[in-house]
């Protein structure tokens, strides 16, 4: 395993205005009540937690009929690229407690950035049920986390909510793994700008293995960076009932940790999206120790290290 001990920076993302609903505000608390941090520590890694971001309003900005709460997005969207942009900057490896998935507005611009600054293309694996390629000319719902992809793509400029010069990532490095929630509109979107979409057939017939080693092997070659954005409803809501967007029929529990094991022997994830995690709507902190323990295992921890458990 290539470098195996980072120092890795929580980044507190609590915001909700993204999607249609309250209580993603909660999830980085949840997170570090779920012991993210030392979770992290105990594998060896130097972990710094940064806090939770406060951005006020853009006021600048006006409101916009086709992307709800444009302003508190907007602010995240800036607070969180030149966080996550100076903390990679340094080093470090960004891991952002969302917060519903528009945070990835700016934590991808901002790995964005970063992947220029060292001359490197940046990779993106969406973990998640939706491909979030809408934009406020094709959302169905006005609900910013529905367009993250298309913003850091260049494909949802209707606002100048960052710098217009910024680096965009190359639709066609983006893969989307356990896609089952597609819009219309969106569709034809993610076909025209080729982005790889992994739905949950292709999981099926082929097999989760198959289809990590082809991604790993296309960001091995091209000497990639790559950012991990995992929201909780691309697992089954039976394992993770805590998100406001559940859509039945997801990833399982062995798959989603295969995923974390096999890019961990990598060595190549830059950053980490924790996002939609709704505490509300959990069974018991059972999502949040799940994200937990998925982070574990893509920063080093191996089934074999672990105690037995009987009963
Ligand atoms: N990150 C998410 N949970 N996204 C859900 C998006 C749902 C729908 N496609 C929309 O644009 O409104
Ligand atoms: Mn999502």
């Amino acid at each position: 395993m290539a470098d195996p001990k980072k120092k890795i920076t929580l980044i507190g993302a609590p915001i909700e205005e993204g999607s249609g609903r309250r209580g993603c505000a909660m999830g980085p608390a949840a997170l570090r009540i779920a012991c993210l941090d030392t979770t992290l520590a105990d594998l060896g890694h130097t972990v710094t937690d940064d806090g939770d971001l406060k951005p006020l309003p853009a006021r600048d900005l006006p409101n916009h009929k086709g992307a709800n709460n444009l302003q508190i997005v907007a602010a995240f969207t800036r607070a969180l690229d030149t966080a996550v942009h100076d903390v990679a900057r340094a080093g470090g490896v960004p891991i952002i407690l969302g917060g519903d998935h528009a945070l990835a507005m700016g934590s991808v611009s901002g790995m964005a950035r970063h992947a220029a600054d060292v001359g490197r293309p940046l990779f993106v694996l969406w973990l998640d049920a939706h491909a979030d390629f809408n934009s406020p000319a094709t959302t169905p719902s006005g609900n910013m986390h529905g367009m993250p992809v298309a913003f850091f793509c260049g494909e949802a400029e209707f606002a100048p909510i960052l710098d217009k010069d910024r680096p965009f990532v190359d639709p066609k490095k983006v893969f989307q793994v356990g896609i089952r929630s597609v819009d219309e509109r969106e569709r034809e979107e993610i076909a025209k700008h080729g982005v790889n979409v992994f739905d949950m057939r292709a999981i099926d017939e082929t097999g989760m293995a198959h289809i990590m080693h082809e991604i790993i092997a296309t960001v091995k070659a091209a000497n990639g960076l790559l950012h991990v954005s995992l929201d909780v409803d691309f697992l089954d809501p039976e394992f993770a009932p805590g998100v406001g967007t559940t859509v039945p029929g997801g990833a399982t529990f062995r798959e989603a940790h295969l995923i974390m094991e096999m890019l961990c022997d990598t060595g190549l994830v830059s950053s980490l999206d924790l996002v939609e995690l709704n505490p509300f709507l959990d069974d018991r902190g059972k999502s949040a120790r799940i994200l937990v323990e998925l982070t574990a295992s893509l920063f080093g921890r191996r089934i074999l290290d672990r105690p037995t458990r009987s009963a």
